[in-house]
């Protein structure tokens, strides 16, 4: 994600996605305005379809290697990166949503905790959407992902896997009982029916089968992991598309994208406001930060992952 300069005159139609619907040879529409020499792109290589490239997509152009110390100033301040060069300006708005959002609704909480429809735990939205919310977060990934013309999707696919898998190990399966089960048993937490711990109750699943009672430990909040965990992958998904500003942005697909990521915003802004402490909060918030940090980090800084994962807008 760092900005690209790229020489163009042999790439003439570099692009971090690309619209099904654009002919070839139709000029590029997700390259900076105004395209110099040194124009420059967003997304990587391995993204981009070599017959909509010219065929020269293979030739892999490394961000990093062709950044231009000579890029125009005017260019190089649009692309600035911030914070020991991990944020964008996009980026770090979008990162900074979810630590202000558990805060927020931690402070309304404080404050006055009103009876409304979201403070019941069998409301629709949190029944029907955030208790299948790695589907639902699935579902709106592929209908982002079928518009895309992608050379390679094996980066894709292994973007999902890996943000998949950490929420399959923290949430539902570590060996046994998922990870935030374990760390609440860790720190002392038991399953308690009536006044006697429950043997069904390594796992909060088993413990609410057990009717009993999850109680004493460290109780990580599952919502604010996943919605904090979902919403980075969706957002680093689509803000290359977002930031171009192209068609693709103003396309049906995109708006279903945003409107789950606003529903997950509202969620974790009711789980800040009536469900957990707040330090099981912030540290769901942690958890909802390792894949992400791992891919759209670490990776992009390592150039045989990144190019193994071709992290978009890198
Ligand atoms: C060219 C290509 C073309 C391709 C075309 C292809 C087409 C293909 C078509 C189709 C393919 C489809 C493929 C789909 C594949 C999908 C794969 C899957 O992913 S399947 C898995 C789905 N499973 C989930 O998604 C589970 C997600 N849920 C969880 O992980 C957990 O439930 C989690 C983490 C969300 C929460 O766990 P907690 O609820 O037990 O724990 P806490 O968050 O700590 O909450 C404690 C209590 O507080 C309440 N709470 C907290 N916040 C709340 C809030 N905001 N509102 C209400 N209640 C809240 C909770 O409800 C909970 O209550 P209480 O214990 O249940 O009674």
């Amino acid at each position: 994600m760092t900005s690209t300069a790229h020489s163009t005159s042999s790439l003439p139609q570099q692009q971090p996605y690309s619209d099904q619907s654009i002919p070839v040879g139709a000029p590029p529409p997700y390259t900076a305005v105004d395209p110099t020499p040194e124009e420059t792109t967003i997304g990587t290589s391995d993204d981009i379809d070599p017959e909509l490239a010219g065929n020269q997509a293979g030739s892999a152009v490394d961000s990093e290697t062709q950044s231009s110390p000579a890029m125009p100033a005017t260019q190089s301040n649009l692309h600035q990166r911030y914070l020991f060069n991990i944020f964008s300006f996009e980026e770090a708005v979008v990162f900074a949503i979810y630590p202000i959002t558990v805060c927020l609704g931690s402070l309304v909480s404080v404050i006055s905790q009103p009876d409304t429809y979201f403070s019941s735990k069998r409301n629709f939205f949190n029944v029907i959407f955030v208790k299948n919310g790695w589907f639902w977060t699935t579902i709106v990934f592929l209908i982002h992902c079928v518009r895309l013309r992608i050379s390679r999707p094996q980066g894709l696919l292994m973007r999902y896997a890996i943000t998949t898998l950490w929420w399959y190990l923290f949430t539902q399966w570590f060996f046994g009982a998922p990870l935030m089960d374990r760390i609440f048993l860790g720190t002392g937490g038991t399953c308690q029916v009536g006044d006697r711990p429950s043997h069904s109750g390594w796992t909060s699943v088993g413990c609410r089968h057990a009717a009993g009672e999850w109680t004493g430990g460290h109780d990580i909040s599952g919502h604010s992991f996943l919605l904090t965990h979902a919403s980075l992958f969706l957002w680093y998904e689509i803000l290359p598309v977002l930031t171009e500003r192209g068609p693709l942005a103003r396309q049906i697909n995109t708006k279903i994208v945003m409107a789950l990521l606003l529903l997950w915003w509202w969620m974790l802004l009711m789980t800040g406001i009536y469900f957990h402490s707040f330090l099981e909060k912030v540290t769901g918030w942690i958890m909802g930060l390792i894949s992400w940090a791992m891919l759209y980090v670490v990776v992009p800084r390592v150039p045989l992952l990144k190019r193994l994962f071709s992290v978009p807008g890198v």
